[in-house]
């Protein structure tokens, strides 16, 4: 491995400092897609610019769709529903966000296209979100493995007569991809789309987030709790003119805890207490650890949140299943509490970038930690002191196990991160960021 593919972290004992988050991925990947089934035109501005982003605004050019780029991180998306180029090969990296919505929006349209993405999306499952469509009359089939990407969607007609039936228990972005394709066939059709889920819904708040973007562009989704969604007929998204995106609560996640850790005070903005994403509900993980944690709108003029150390990390016993991402900030920061920390509920792990149970498992113990995992749990023991040993850790691809494990330099012994560049996921230049705010 060249040096470039390593990046070697010595250890620090403090942070403290300021930093304003990358957009939201979440935020960014949908409202790119919304925008560009939208009438009229979207300037949108605090754009994420990373790869996840990066396959998605090709996508859409692809499909002839206008996007002008007007600074950094803004971009005005010029609408055309349906997209003026019906026939095209997708590469969609390894972007759930692209993938998933992309595939039940260009079902709905109809058309001849093919969607890849590099391997590890090939092992990604996405069978419950091509029943819930191929139930309702769209052409799809598998180019490899049944259940999983490559896919190629074809002209079928998607009928949406009987209400759409999906199983939310692998993946939420099943269910957002359906609600953010439904109203192009409530305004074609002039019928309301219906959608049930069938069993459990994992990683809700994800849902909250599309539900308040697809309300941004004009359409209103009535619900019964989790159970039942139904988008009325005539629903058509309509540009709102502008746009501004939230920075990412899963990176703010990092921060926070080298606030928690490193003394602080770590003063993020971009997302704050007015977000709409359910990862800044990480704030009040590290705030049951102990941090002193700051929110907007109470005490600081720009959205944000501050996180200040307030004594020795408490351990805990959590279920994370609402905050999967930001869960493995967690992890990381339980190699520091001041007992085993469990994390419960985190099944959809090994079915994200890596399996992410297994990886975290392997990583934190060659740092020197007890830990223990079962199908969809990990326990990790704090190191105690002069237990520590130093380790290269394998980042598998996964940009969040590259981020998390930089909150491995508190650790008294020297640390290296192996292809620490897969963090171009969603924040490529996490590392500076990092730096800038750390002291030996
Ligand atoms: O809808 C979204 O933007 C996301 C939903 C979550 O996935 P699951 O619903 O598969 O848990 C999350 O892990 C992912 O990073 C982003
Ligand atoms: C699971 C993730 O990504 P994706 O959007 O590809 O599902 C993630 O960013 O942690």
């Amino acid at each position: 491995m060249s040096a470039s593919e390593r990046l070697v972290l010595e250890p620090v004992t403090r942070a403290a400092g300021r930093l304003r988050l990358p957009g939201s991925k979440s935020i960014s990947n949908r409202v790119l897609l919304i925008a560009a089934l939208a009438r009229g035109a979207t300037e949108l501005t605090g754009l994420l610019d990373s790869d996840d982003t990066r396959v998605m605004l090709a996508a859409l050019r692809q499909m002839g769709v206008r996007i002008d780029d007007t600074g950094p991180g803004r971009v005005r998306v010029h609408g055309a529903n349906p997209f003026p180029n019906r026939v095209g090969e997708l590469f969609l990296g390894n972007a759930g966000t692209a993938f998933r919505p992309l595939t039940a929006a260009l079902a709905v349209m109809g058309g001849d296209f093919r969607l890849a993405g590099v391997p590890r999306m090939h092992e990604r499952p996405i069978g419950d979100l091509v029943d819930a469509l191929v139930g309702a009359g769209a052409d799809i089939r598998y180019l490899g493995e049944q259940g999983y990407p490559p896919l190629a969607i074809g002209r079928g007609a998607f009928t949406g007569l009987r209400p759409i039936r999906v199983k939310g228990s692998v993946s939420s972005q099943f269910l957002t991809a359906l609600l953010m394709a439904a109203p192009l066939h409530a305004d074609a059709a002039g019928a309301p789309v219906v959608i049930e889920v069938d069993g459990e819904l994992i990683s809700q708040p994800y849902i909250l987030i599309t539900l308040k973007l697809m309300e941004r562009f004009g359409v209103r989704v009535e619900r019964s709790g989790w159970r039942r969604f139904v988008i009325p007929a005539g629903s058509r998204y309509v540009s709102p003119g502008s746009l501004e995106i939230e920075g990412d609560a899963s990176s703010a996640s990092y921060f926070m805890a080298l606030g928690a850790i490193g003394g602080g005070p770590v003063r993020i903005d971009g997302a704050g207490a007015d977000s709409i994403q359910g990862d800044m509900a990480f704030a009040d993980v590290v705030e049951a650890m102990g941090a002193t944690v700051t929110r907007h709108p109470q005490a600081l003029e720009v959205s944000g949140v501050q996180v200040a150390r307030g004594g020795r990390l408490k351990a805990f016993d959590r279920d994370f299943n609402l905050i999967p991402d930001a869960a493995m900030t967690a992890a990381a920061m339980a190699l520091y509490a001041d007992g085993p920390c469990a994390l419960r509920n985190i099944g959809s792990w090994r079915v994200k970038e890596t399996d992410r149970i297994h990886a975290m498992h392997t990583e934190l113990a060659k740092l020197g930690a007890k830990v223990e995992s079962g199908p969809d749990w990990l326990v990790v023991h704090p190191v105690r002191e002069g237990e520590w040993r130093a380790a290269s850790i394998a980042t598998y691809d996964d940009h969040r196990i590259a981020m998390c494990f930089s909150l491995a330099a508190f650790s008294p012994v020297q640390v290296t991160i192996e292809d620490p560049a897969c963090v171009a996921k969603t924040f490529p230049d996490y590392f500076s960021v990092f730096k800038g705010l750390v002291q030996a």
